[in-house]
C-alpha cells in the first residue's frame, strides 16, 4: 500500500487496482482536477480485508468477471463508503453487473484524470448514502439527478432539479429563474406551452416558492368542466341558486382565498364567466351564484393556456381586457424537443420511479434506445415520455431498457410525416399561387401609372411628375398598352 500526504482534513481516498497505469494516473495526475484535499490509500489489486481508517470512498478497477465478488465485498462491508468501478469492458452489461454488485457510478477506461476528477468531486459533494439491495444506480453518462439509490420518495423530491421539475437545459435554468423573480409577486402569471411541457408543475413551483406557499394551492381545468357547472365550480353557490344546489358551497376562487388559483385552459371559459373573473381580479371580490353577499378575496392567480393566446383574442374567444388582466408575467414553457439535453434526465427519473412501483428491475437505457428517445419528436412533451415509461415499465421485464421496448416510437411517427407533407404541400401551393398571382411586367407597370394618374385626377403632368418620369412617357407607354391588350 502507498499513501498520499496524511492530512486530517483531507478525504481519505482507497485505490484498488493492479493496474499500474491507472494507480499513475491517480497518484500523478488526480489531485490537481479534484477540489478538495484528498489521500490516496493505493492498494495493488489485492483488496484489503479491512482499512486502517475507512476511506470516503474507494476506485475500484475490474476486469474479470470474477473480480465482481471484490465489489460486491467492499460495498456491504462499507456501506457508506462511495464505490466507483472501472473496467475496460465499457459495455452496458458490464456497467449493470457494477451496479448491481454495489458500486455507486460505472467509469469506463480509459479515462482522463480531469473527467475523473470532475465526477469524484461531484459525488463526494453529493456524499451520498449506500446503495439498497433491490435498486441500483446507473452509469456515470446518466446526470447526477437520477443516481441516487434511495427508495424513498422525500429523497426522491429533494433529488428533483427545481420544485418538482427535472432538466437542467439552459432553457429551463431559464424558466426556474423567471419562477424565482416573479413568485413573490401577488401579480397574475399567465404560462404558456404546448400540452405536457409542465404548466401546472410550473403554476405549483410558483406557489411552492411564493410567500402564501402554507395557504392552499387550487387548480381548475376550465376545459374539463362542463359550462353550465364552471361558475359554480369556480365561484360556489349559495343553496337554492339552481336546481341541486342544496347547500352553500364555495368555489375554487374562495378555497384559494391566502393562495394560489390555478386556471388552467383559462381561454376555455365562456365569455360571460371571463368576464365575471375579470371583475374578480379587478375587485378582488365575488358573489356566489344566487348570492348578494361581496366576499373579499386574497387570491394570486395563475392562468395558463396552450393555444395562442393572441390568436384566441383576436377570433374573440378569449376577452381582451381579461388577457391583459392576466398577462402581467408572462411565461413560457418550450417544448421538449427544443431542450434535447432534458429527455434522459427525465426517462432516467421515469425509468427509475416506475420500475420501482412497478416492481421491476430496469435501472437503465441501452445507447440504442437512449439515441431513439432523444432523436424523437416527443408531440405530447414530458407527459407523452412519462406515459411511454410507465408503459414500457408495465409491459416488459429486464435491467436494461432496449429500443424495442418503444415499439410505439420504433413506428414512422406517421402524424409528423403527414404535417410535414401538409406544410410541404402548402408551401407549394402557396408558390404556385404567387407565381400564378404575378403579373407581366407591362401590366404592372400600367397598374402603377393608371395609379398615379388616378391619384391626381387623371392629370398626366403631375402623375408623370411624381413618378419622375416626362410626360410623354407616360403617352407612349398608353399606346403600347393598347396595342398589347388588341392582341
Ligand atoms: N420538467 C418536468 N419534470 C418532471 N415532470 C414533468 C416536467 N414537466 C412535466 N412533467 C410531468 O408531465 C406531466 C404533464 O405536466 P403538466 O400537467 O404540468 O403539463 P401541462 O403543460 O399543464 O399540460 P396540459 O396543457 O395538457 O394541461 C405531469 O405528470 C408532470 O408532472
Amino acid at each position: 500500500m502507498t499513501s498520499g500526504p496524511a492530512d486530517h482534513s483531507s478525504v481519505r481516498i482507497a485505490v484498488v487496482s493492479s493496474d499500474p497505469a491507472f494507480r499513475r494516473l491517480i497518484s500523478d495526475q488526480l489531485s490537481v482536477h479534484l477540489d478538495r484535499e484528498c489521500d490516496f490509500q493505493i492498494y495493488d489489486g489485492e483488496v484489503p480485508s479491512a482499512f486502517l481508517m475507512e476511506p470516503a470512498c474507494a476506485l475500484v478497477t475490474f476486469e474479470m468477471e470474477e473480480e465482481l465478488s471484490h465489489l460486491s465485498r467492499l460495498a456491504s462491508r462499507h456501506p457508506n463508503m462511495i464505490l466507483l468501478a472501472f473496467s475496460e469492458n465499457s459495455s452496458v452489461s458490464r456497467a449493470v453487473a457494477a451496479m448491481q454488485a454495489g458500486a455507486h457510478d460505472f467509469i469506463a477506461r480509459p479515462v482522463s484524470a480531469e473527467a475523473l476528477g470532475k465526477r469524484l468531486s461531484e459525488l463526494l459533494s453529493q456524499h451520498r448514502p449506500a446503495p439498497s439491495q433491490d435498486m441500483k444506480s446507473i452509469p456515470s453518462s446518466a446526470p447526477a439527478v437520477t443516481q441516487s439509490d434511495d427508495n424513498n420518495s422525500d429523497e426522491q423530491d429533494a433529488l428533483k432539479d427545481f420544485e418538482g421539475f427535472i432538466g437542467q437545459s439552459p432553457a429551463m435554468q431559464g424558466i426556474y429563474d423567471q419562477i424565482l423573480r416573479v413568485a413573490s409577486s401577488k401579480a397574475p402569471v399567465f404560462v404558456t406551452g404546448e400540452s405536457g411541457t409542465g404548466k401546472e408543475v410550473c403554476a405549483q413551483a410558483l406557489h411552492a416558492r411564493s410567500n402564501r406557499a402554507d395557504g392552499p394551492f387550487i387548480a381548475i381545468n376550465c376545459s374539463a368542466i362542463p359550462a353550465d357547472l364552471m361558475e359554480s365550480e369556480i365561484f360556489g353557490h349559495i343553496q337554492g341558486a339552481f336546481t341541486g344546489a342544496t347547500q352553500d358551497r364555495k368555489g375554487a376562487a374562495e378555497l384559494a382565498d391566502g393562495g394560489t388559483l390555478f386556471l388552467d385552459e383559462v381561454g376555455e371559459m365562456p365569455l360571460d364567466l371571463q368576464a365575471k373573473l375579470l371583475r374578480l381580479i379587478q375587485t378582488g371580490a365575488l358573489r356566489r351564484v344566487g348570492g348578494a353577499q361581496e366576499i373579499p378575496l386574497d387570491v394570486r392567480f395563475v392562468a395558463a393556456t396552450n393555444r395562442e393566446p393572441m390568436e384566441e383574442v383576436r377570433v374573440g374567444r378569449f376577452r381582451e381586457d381579461l388577457f391583459y388582466r392576466l398577462h402581467v408575467l408572462p411565461i413560457h414553457l418550450p417544448p421538449l424537443r427544443e431542450r434535447r439535453g432534458d429527455i434522459m434526465p427525465l426517462a432516467n427519473s421515469f425509468l427509475k420511479q416506475y420500475a420501482r412501483e412497478e416492481n421491476k428491475q430496469f435501472c437503465l437505457f441501452s445507447t440504442e434506445a437512449e439515441q431513439m428517445l432523444t432523436a424523437y419528436r416527443w408531440p405530447g412533451n414530458v407527459r407523452q415520455l412519462q406515459n411511454t415509461i410507465r408503459r414500457l415499465a408495465v409491459m416488459y421485464d429486464g435491467t436494461v431498457v432496449e429500443d424495442e421496448h418503444f415499439p410505439e416510437l420504433l413506428r414512422k411517427d406517421e402524424s409528423f410525416e403527414q404535417e410535414l407533407n401538409d406544410a410541404i404541400c402548402g408551401l407549394r401551393q402557396m408558390g404556385h399561387a404567387m407565381a400564378d398571382a404575378i403579373l407581366p411586367f407591362w401590366q404592372q407597370e400600367k397598374q402603377i401609372i393608371e395609379g398615379a394618374l388616378q391619384a391626381f385626377d387623371g392629370n398626366i403632368s403631375r402623375a408623370a411628375a411624381a413618378l419622375e418620369i416626362s410626360p410623354s412617357t407616360i403617352y407612349r407607354k398608353r399606346m403600347s398598352w393598347a396595342q398589347k391588350e388588341a392582341v
